[in-house]
């Protein structure tokens, strides 16, 4: 394995069920703080990385829609669990003094700055982390799709998707135990077969803008690194 690392500028997705740990809602700290060194160390690689967060540990729109209220309302709930889950994650950084700036996509100025691209990238080429709240400010959205934008707009070599899974299947592992992981595939074969390890949107998006996405595991500690060394269990999505 190589000390140069793969990527020079990285675009992380952790999920808000991810931040969960084992609890059935909310942040566990301790997998927030996990998080939070696995970047300082591809920061101590010297890797730019942007963050999103997801928020469906808190909240889901969908959930409100299911039940007869309104969605739109339901997705500003849950791009706000996006920004709690942010602040979380800052904590984590600045506790291990790893520089973090949140920077949301819905402007509420007595917690933490707006999204701007010049600024986002001004933050990163000054080495700081950005974490990236509020999705992508607009309802009928998700963070995988916020992911694949941020990524594209701040010039990412690949989009991090870590997940509870260590890789994309040939179907849900979760749910087909004879499911075959893939170590490479590309975005029109995960679109055309159906493969539900992201949403279309966030799929098509980065295809579009030639990011390679990388499937990982968050289970275990070190799993950024390993990968930005050139190892590591994982699938790589991409057309090249
Ligand atoms: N073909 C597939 N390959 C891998 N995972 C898949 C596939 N189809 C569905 N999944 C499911 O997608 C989930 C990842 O999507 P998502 O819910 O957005 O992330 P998270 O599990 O990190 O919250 C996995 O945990 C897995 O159960
Ligand atoms: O651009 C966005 C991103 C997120 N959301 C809302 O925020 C919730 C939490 O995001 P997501 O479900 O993507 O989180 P994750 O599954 O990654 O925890 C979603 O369900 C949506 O309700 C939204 O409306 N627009």
């Amino acid at each position: 394995m190589s000390e140069k690392p793969v990527y020079r500028r990285v675009l992380l997705k952790a999920s808000g069920e991810a931040l969960m740990g084992g609890q059935g809602f909310g942040i566990d700290v301790s997998v927030a703080d996990r998080i939070a060194s696995d970047i300082a160390e591809a920061r101590a690689m010297g890797v730019d990385v942007g963050v999103v967060v997801g928020g469906g540990n808190i909240f889901r729109g969908v959930a409100v829609a299911s039940k007869g209220g309104d969605r739109v309302t339901g997705d500003h709930m849950g791009m706000l669990a996006t920004v709690i889950n942010s602040l979380a994650l800052r904590t984590s950084l600045h506790k291990i003094d790893v520089d973090a700036v949140v920077l949301s996509a819905i402007a509420m100025p007595a917690l933490c700055e707006s999204f701007s691209q010049r600024k986002a990238t001004a933050y990163l080429d000054a080495g700081r982390v950005v974490l990236f709240a509020g999705g992508t400010g607009n309802p009928f959205f998700t963070t995988d799709t916020a992911a694949a934008l941020r990524a594209a707009e701040i010039g990412a070599g690949a989009l991090f998707k870590a997940t509870q899974v260590d890789g994309v299947y040939s179907a849900d592992p979760k749910k087909d135990a004879n499911a075959v992981r893939y170590d490479r595939i590309t975005h029109d074969e995960v679109l055309a077969q159906g493969l539900a390890i992201m949403d279309t949107a966030a799929i098509a998006l980065a295809r579009e803008n030639r990011i390679p996405i990388i499937v990982y595991s968050i289970q275990e500690a070190g799993g950024l690194g390993e990968i930005l060394r050139g190892g590591g269990k994982r699938t790589v999505v991409s057309d090249a």
